[in-house]
């Protein structure tokens, strides 16, 4: 699908959409528990829709209705040999410790970026814990037979916390008196939301200062009424539209939220927009923006934005923590590079740290998505600001995390055509 987005004044005000993040997270403890779970404000984004499935193959049930979802279940019961989780990381690297808790052999499949992102964590730390697991040389597709044993273990906190996520939502089910040590954990903020989610669903983890994890007596997942919280991560492009290109105001964005993409009020600081936070409302208005640096190590979806931002600031903005975007959808840092020069704007990577050098202009150009919702997203916003319509190739990668982003930003007065049909609102 191609998507062209041209010069526009952003104003209005938009409900974040739900995240992605969080409503993975409470579609596996709803599997967890034994009964009914009603989730609310549900996301439906391909990574939800995944997470749904696998659960479903896990033996639950799932039915829609239009405000919420409900989850039915009583542990975890695979009905199916093999289960799918789509292009999305986190539901793999979630749901295949969790589906360890059976004693069934299951193949763990996906597609897409899924298919070249590391999985050798489980080869190395699921027979530490009694389960058999093979993977295809690092990658998909993995076969596993449990069930769990929850055991003492010390694991690598550095590649990504959503194996340390994983390994913590299964522990959580039968764990007694154990405990996970982690080394040189990022993302951490990503392990808080988890721990949140799980005391929401009755399980109570010891957090000792991201390193060490205690389990104490034995504790048991509840079904719960949920309401899933606005997505920081896609409501950062949102802000970030409104800093460089007009004013608007996101409502469901929680200020105390556990979501480490919460930090692009941060950023957005340091460039110098203007922003009035409330509770749950977030104005960001166009102000004389100037280059920043920022520490994007524990919150790496924003590079993208960040990238859109620092292109309007006048001079070079600095951030660091690019070694943790080579195994997201793409090599983040690189395409960020690559698809930026179509449009003009320089980015320098130099180990870990990118330059970004903004000010110069941004030029109409054909860009790919390079079949990652992120960097569609981050082209959109920089198109605002252009000397001409942006045409963004592969451009329904936004469905992975965030379908609603075009009609968003429609909304919010960005002039989108789709495939050549205007997106009016
Ligand atoms: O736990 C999560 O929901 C996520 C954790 C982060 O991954 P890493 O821990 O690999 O940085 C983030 O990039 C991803 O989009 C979502
Ligand atoms: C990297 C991402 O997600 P995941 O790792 O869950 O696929 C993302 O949403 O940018």
């Amino acid at each position: 699908m191609k998507v062209s987005i041209s010069p526009s004044t952003i104003n209005g005000h938009i409900t974040a959409n739900p995240s992605k993040s969080a409503m993975q997270r409470a579609v596996a403890a709803a599997l967890l528990a034994k009964g009914k779970s009603s989730i609310y404000n549900p996301g439906l984004s391909n990574d939800c829709l995944a997470a749904m499935d696998v659960v479903e193959k896990l033996g639950a049930t799932v039915e829609r209705f239009p405000d919420h979802v409900e989850i039915t279940s009583n542990g975890v019961q695979p009905v199916n040999p093999e289960i799918n989780c789509g292009e999305s990381g986190l539901g793999i690297r979630m749901f295949t410790p969790i589906t360890a808790l059976s004693d069934q052999t299951i193949t763990i499949k996906g597609h897409g970026s899924l298919t070249t992102r590391p999985m050798d964590f489980f080869e190395k730390v699921l027979p530490q814990v009694g389960v058999s697991c093979t993977t295809n040389d690092g990658k998909l597709p993995l076969v596993i037979k449990g069930p769990i044993q929850p055991r003492d273990i010390t694991i690598d906190g550095s590649l990504s916390s959503q194996f340390l996520t994983g390994m913590l939502m299964a522990y959580g089910a039968n764990a007694e008196n154990v405990s996970i040590k982690v080394g040189d954990l990022k993302s951490k903020p990503y392990v808080d939301l988890t721990l949140q989610i799980m005391a929401h669903f009755g399980v109570k983890v010891a957090n000792e200062n991201f390193e060490t994890f205690r389990f104490g007596a034995r504790q048991a997942y509840k079904a719960k009424d949920y309401t899933v919280e606005g997505d920081w991560s896609g409501a950062a492009f949102l802000l970030v539209a409104a800093a460089v290109a007009g004013k608007a105001e996101v409502h469901h964005l929680n200020t105390q939220s556990a979501q480490s993409d919460k930090a692009i009020l941060q950023a957005l600081e340091s460039a110098g927009a203007q922003i009035l936070p409330g509770v749950f409302t977030i104005i960001t208005a166009k102000d004389k923006l100037s280059p920043f640096t920022f520490d994007a190590t524990d919150c790496p979806d924003l590079f993208p934005p960040l990238v859109a931002l620092a292109a309007n600031c006048n001079g070079v903005s600095t951030f660091s923590g690019v070694s943790r975007l080579a195994h997201k959808e793409s090599d983040r840092g690189i395409t960020l590079q690559e698809e930026f020069a179509k449009m003009g704007i320089k980015i320098e990577l130099d180990g870990d740290e990118m330059r970004v050098h903004g000010g110069t202009g941004i030029k109409a150009a054909n860009v790919h998505s390079r079949f990652d919702h992120r960097i569609a997203m981050a082209c959109a916003v920089a198109a605002l600001t252009a000397d001409g319509p942006v045409v963004i190739e592969e451009a329904e990668a936004i469905n992975k995390s965030y379908p609603e982003f075009y009609d968003h930003i429609a909304k919010l007065g960005a002039k989108v055509t789709i495939e050549g049909e205007v997106l009016s609102h």
